[in-house]
């Protein structure tokens, strides 16, 4: 099978040497904007070829959209007169705003999918041939694909050491925002808050493993995560509102004093490490 990807930062170059690494490409073709990408993507061999949209819809069996949730939607219209045959799927962190977008001619094509790895950097140098191995990807809304689609999807996945998990796309949405979405909120708001009250000397100083990995993810890409927020606005609003509840409440616990009803809260968050 001929593989397409569209965009090749953290997630597509990483798709990129995945499917190289267990064979499960005859040719793996790259579709990139800017002279800058191509450059990086032809130097690290990502790709067998960057190839335009015309020959990506030509030349694959499979189109993999990895690039930001809104461009996933405003890319499609490139590819409403393709072959019945081809697969698409995108890599999105948000489900259900892309899915209503897909228009009806190519929604039986379109494998909506969410890989649960990733990390803090992007752009094709961030790639890794092992990024997939062993993780979670999401699988939304598989009833509206054809079978030749859905398995081809999942093979893929399979192919690359990923377990499946089946969900709707306004579910994912909602699980996706608490275990991504709104902890990603925090990190930016304490990274911001920090950076506000201490000087870069004293982050410098006295940054140890708590505040690193509390602000590890503070440091992705603006440009992905504005877009999240936006398409998963509804849910993450709630979330937040929810968050705000357990600071208001911690605060007033150490305001009034209250030590032991602190230490019982601190222990139920504790819990939570007996299920991860
Ligand atoms: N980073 C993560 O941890 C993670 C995890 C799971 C899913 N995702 C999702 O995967 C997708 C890609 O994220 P990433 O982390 O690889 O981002 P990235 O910034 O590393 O890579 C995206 C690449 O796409 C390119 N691009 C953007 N629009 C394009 C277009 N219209 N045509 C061609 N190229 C285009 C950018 O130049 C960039 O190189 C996003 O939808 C994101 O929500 C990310
Ligand atoms: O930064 C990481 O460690 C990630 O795995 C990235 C992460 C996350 O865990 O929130 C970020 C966005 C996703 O869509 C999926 C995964």
């Amino acid at each position: 099978m001929n593989i397409g990807i569209v965009g090749l930062g953290l997630m597509g170059g990483s798709l990129a040497k995945a499917v190289k690494k267990y064979g499960i490409a005859k040719k793996v073709y790259g579709y990139a904007r800017s002279e800058k990408s191509k450059k990086e993507i032809l130097e690290l061999n990502l790709v067998d070829e960057l190839v335009d949209i015309q020959r990506l819809k030509d030349e694959c069996d499979l189109i993999v959209l990895a690039i930001p949730v809104d461009n996933i939607i405003s890319f499609l219209p490139n590819l409403l007169d393709i072959d019945k045959n081809t697969t698409i799927m995108d890599l999105g962190s948000t489900k259900e705003f892309i899915v209503k977008n897909i228009p009806n001619e190519i929604r039986s094509n379109f494998v909506a999918a969410h890989p649960m790895c990733g990390s803090e950097k992007f752009g094709p140098k961030a790639s890794m041939d092992n990024l997939y191995e062993g993780k979670t990807v999401v699988l939304c809304d598989l009833e509206a694909n054809d079978e030749l689609h859905k398995n081809r999807a999942i093979k893929v996945f399979q192919d690359i050491g990923m377990r499946l998990v089946f969900m709707n796309s306004h579910n994912h949405d909602v699980h996706a925002c608490y275990m991504s979405h709104l902890p990603h909120a925090i990190s930016y708001s304490l990274a911001n808050t920090v950076m506000n009250h201490e000087d870069p000397k004293s982050i410098i100083a006295l940054a140890a493993g708590g505040f690193t990995d509390m602000s590890r993810i503070a440091k992705s890409s603006p440009n992905m995560w504005t877009d999240i927020f936006k398409q998963n606005r509804e849910n993450l609003l709630n979330s937040i509102d929810l968050f705000e509840d357990h600071m208001k409440k911690v605060r007033q616990m150490v305001e009034d004093e209250e030590y032991e009803k602190l230490e019982e809260w601190m222990k139920k968050a504790n819990t939570l490490h007996e299920i991860l």
